[in-house]
């Protein structure tokens, strides 16, 4: 199978934790545009979806999905989104496409995270993918030289303004074997937004995409 039908298989199997008549929150990125369509397709009736940005939104309006604003919900049962790494623990890297502060946002109001994958997102330990940091523009710099002296090397995304109108820096040569400890570090940096590190978020359940089919991994 394809990486493609990959992530259709699990966007389609994650519709099996949404309850008729809930509000779900919703994810970005590719699978997570599967899960989008595969929901609409069901027919489930939905009291709306809590979006993760601006694509999500457009695609879910687009389909007919109601989408409610973050601040009108208290919480959630299930949040669904993809993710760039995913260790054998349930802690995530995620941010590839931008939208990781909105994604932890929505994440928090959730009573469960499920991570929709492909196989080749599960690692042993995280920081194989460069790791998005969103940032406030004037701070990047400093953060930068602040991964330098961890030993790894950050660089700004070129052309990436964020739906919050800050930058990413990715950073690369990490290997994060504290998920925790290097999110409440790293979150607490003068200037950081969100460090794509969901260890305090994250996952209840992944669906992995295999080639022998959706396997579920429970943590
Ligand atoms: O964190 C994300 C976006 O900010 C995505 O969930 C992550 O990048 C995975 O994307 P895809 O499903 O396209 O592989």
């Amino acid at each position: 199978m394809t990486q493609d039908e990959l992530k259709a298989l699990v966007g389609q199997a994650a519709v099996q934790y949404v309850t008729p008549d809930s509000i779900v929150g919703v994810g970005t990125g590719s699978t997570v545009d599967k899960f989008i369509d595969a929901l609409a397709a069901s027919q489930i009736r939905l009291r709306g979806a809590v979006s993760s940005s601006v694509r999500s939104t457009e695609r879910m309006k687009a389909l007919g999905i109601p989408v409610l604003d973050a601040s009108e919900v208290e919480s959630l049962q299930v949040y669904i989104d993809g993710a760039d790494e995913i260790d054998h623990q349930g802690h995530m890297v995620k941010g590839g496409g931008a939208a990781l502060t909105r994604e932890k946002i929505v994440a928090d109001l959730a009573e469960r995270f499920i991570c929709i994958a492909d196989e080749s997102k599960l690692v042993d330990t995280l920081g194989r993918f460069p790791l998005p940091v969103e940032v406030i523009p004037m701070a990047a710099a400093q953060i930068a030289r602040r991964f330098k002296a961890m030993g790894a090397q950050a660089t700004l995304r070129e052309g990436c303004v964020t739906d919050n109108s800050c930058h990413i820096l990715d950073v690369r040569g990490l290997s994060i074997t504290d998920p925790a400890a290097f999110e409440a570090e790293v979150t607490q940096w003068p200037g950081v937004v969100t460090v794509g590190v969901f260890a305090r978020n994250k996952a209840s359940v992944c669906l992995l995409g295999t080639s022998a089919g959706v396997k579920t991994l429970t943590f």
